[in-house]
């Protein structure tokens, strides 16, 4: 139960309710203990009358009488097992939501790291699975915990009352039922498990297969993928099977041991009755509805440890991933408006995970307004600048400093807020075209939207669309290519006008004569603002006031077009391989 101590201030925050979900819960069981006696007393009633004690009028009176009681308690109770439910389960549905929104704002606090050691599946496991087995402690468990407590702690001392002997027997197969049913949970709970884990496996697999159906069909790798299915389909069926052999046991037990108790309480109390230890044959029928009435709280108690040892391994989970600490962390609460300047003094940086040192020992300066290229063979560390300077990750060596400012000085949303990056993968989320620009500025008008679209140059291509800007994207929309969607993309950064431009090889997928025509856009819409532009391309850098050249995360050249194409080098050769390669 240590780990569900996590969950008591949740429990503190909805005390009122679940106090007044207890309250009604004890209710409840109270008016549906009424039924038995009066189901007794009616028998007691045929008796008298069949023993000519009781007049016919008297005898239809009283019975007239007891139904309508058993009838009003019946009704009662279930209005209350009504209100039960609306209060405790609602309180568990109040504390998934809490949780699911807890869980997921913490998520979004974690760094790139974070993501990277866990496996998607494992974080939607956490935030859906995990949740609703807590969900099941906070609310069900609860409920039923204090109905079946309730039930006890009224009906075992009247049963003991009633008939000790009867009583004592009705009572003997109980203990052996909820044994058997915890057990049973168990294994239950242990194949259930295996067999969503080959669920989850079955639908990453499939969920891949579709989404790679062009490479699958491209290689004629149908009939291979159909096997890999029904491999894994198979398996899973097995397993299935296995579940439900045990599922099979519970109800076939729980009848068995029913019929068992039943049967004491006949012999037992039919003994009796013979020899005049009990006066009426009421009694009888009134411990068969006991006995029915005790059953399912019996088996719950079994249900309810699985439930709670699940609920615990589950917040267990859960906890893992609250307890971690973001290593980026905004240590400035006041915000700090960015001008542009970005200093790079002597940067090292090393990825935690596959320990590649990106870059060693960088320095390099730009200025408010300038515009920088960088450029160097792939892997020599060009994206790793661009993450830094988003602090997506902390240095590892040396300082970065914005305005002159050392990066962790600086609120961290404010500088985040300050910078307009696109992508190498532009990710566009699967919603209309509009709203995926207006990521960054969801106040943002058509109109700037449109003006934005041009500056990309993929205004065009929209309008051609036959819902134009509401053109839904992804998965239930249509696919851009890749060069529309880095275009769309850039049409995001710009609605957002940032101080500084990440532009991570942006224009890598559209043709010269377009990417020309979008630099000299962005030109005009970049005025004044830091812009810093990773290419592989000397088209995309030509025309920067500074060129970087990155060699295995060194500086190995600087300068302006003009300075770096009058000397031998990289630029040079690539200028040249690129400018014949234009010609050719
Ligand atoms: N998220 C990451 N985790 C671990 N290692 C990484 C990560 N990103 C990059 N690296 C490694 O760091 C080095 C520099 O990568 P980076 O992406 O900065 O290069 P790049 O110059 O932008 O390459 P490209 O031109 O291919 O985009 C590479 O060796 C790469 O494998």
């Amino acid at each position: 139960m240590k780990e569900l101590k996590y969950l008591n201030k949740y429990f503190k925050k909805y005390w009122l309710k679940l106090l007044l979900g207890v309250i009604i819960t004890i209710i409840a069981r109270i008016f549906s203990l009424v039924m038995p006696s009066y189901v007794k007393k009616s028998i007691e009633v045929i008796e008298d009358f069949s023993a000519d004690q009781l007049l016919e009028q008297e005898a239809r009176g009283l019975l007239l009488e007891y139904i309508l009681i058993i009838l009003a308690t019946a009704l009662l109770s279930g209005l209350f097992t009504f209100l039960m439910r609306q209060t405790i389960i609602n309180v568990s549905r109040y504390i998934e939501y809490d949780l699911k929104n807890e869980v997921f704002d913490h998520y979004q606090y974690l760094n790139l790291n974070f993501y990277k050691k866990n496996r998607t599946g494992d974080l939607m496991n956490r935030i859906s699975e995990d949740i609703n087995q807590v969900r099941l402690y906070a609310g069900p468990a609860i409920m039923y915990g204090m109905n079946a407590l309730t039930l006890f702690a009224c009906l075992i001392p009247l049963m003991f009352i009633k008939a000790p002997t009867i009583a004592l027997y009705t009572i003997a197969p109980f203990p052996i039922l909820s044994f058997l049913i915890y057990n049973i949970s168990k294994i239950i709970h242990k194949r259930s498990t295996k067999v969503q884990e080959f669920l989850s496996r079955l639908s990453t697999f499939t969920q891949e297969s579709f989404s790679g159906v062009a490479v699958i069909k491209a290689y004629g790798l149908e009939p291979k993928i159909h096997d890999d299915v029904e491999t894994l389909a198979s398996e899973g069926k097995s397993k299935s099977v296995d579940l439900a052999k045990v599922d099979a046991w519970f109800f076939p037990l729980m009848i068995l041991l029913i019929g068992v108790s039943n049967i004491f309480v006949i012999y037992i109390g039919g003994k009796q009755y013979m020899n005049g230890e009990i006066d009426s044959i009421g009694i009888i029928a009134e411990f068969i509805l006991y006995v029915n009435m005790l059953t399912w709280p019996v088996a719950i108690v079994g249900w309810l440890t699985s439930i709670v040892q699940r609920a615990e391994a589950s917040q267990k989970r859960i906890n893992e991933f609250l307890k971690e600490e973001p290593e980026i962390r905004n240590e400035v609460d006041e915000s700090t408006p960015i001008e542009g300047k970005i200093e790079f003094r002597n940067v090292s940086f090393t990825y935690e995970d596959t320990e590649i040192t990106a870059l060693k020992n960088l320095s390099f300066t730009v200025h408010p307004g300038e515009t920088v290229a960088i450029l160097g063979k792939t892997g020599s560390g060009k994206s790793t600048v661009l993450e830094l300077i988003a602090r997506l990750y902390d240095v590892s060596g040396g300082e970065i400093l914005i305005d002159d400012v050392p990066i962790k000085n600086l609120n961290l949303f404010s500088l985040r807020e300050a910078i307009g990056t696109v992508p190498q993968d532009a990710f566009l989320f699967s919603d209309s075209i509009s709203n995926n620009i207006k990521f960054g500025k969801n106040n943002a008008t058509d109109e700037e939207v449109v003006t934005v679209a041009k500056n990309a140059v993929v205004h065009e291509n929209i309008i051609g669309f036959s819902k134009q800007y509401d053109t839904v994207l992804g998965e239930r929309g249509i696919t851009l290519s890749g060069g529309q969607k880095q275009r769309v993309s850039i049409a995001r950064a710009l609605l957002k006008d940032p101080r500084i431009y990440l532009f991570d090889d942006c224009l890598s997928a559209v043709d010269t004569e377009t990417e020309e025509e979008i630099l000299n856009n962005l030109k005009q819409a970049s005025q004044n603002r830091t812009t810093l532009i990773v290419s592989h391309r000397v088209s995309s850098a030509k025309n920067a006031d500074k060129i970087l050249v990155l060699e295995d995360g060194q500086l190995i050249q600087q300068g302006t077009h003009e300075e770096l194409n009058a000397i031998e080098g990289y630029y040079k050769e690539l200028y040249l391989n690129q400018l014949s390669e234009k010609e050719n």
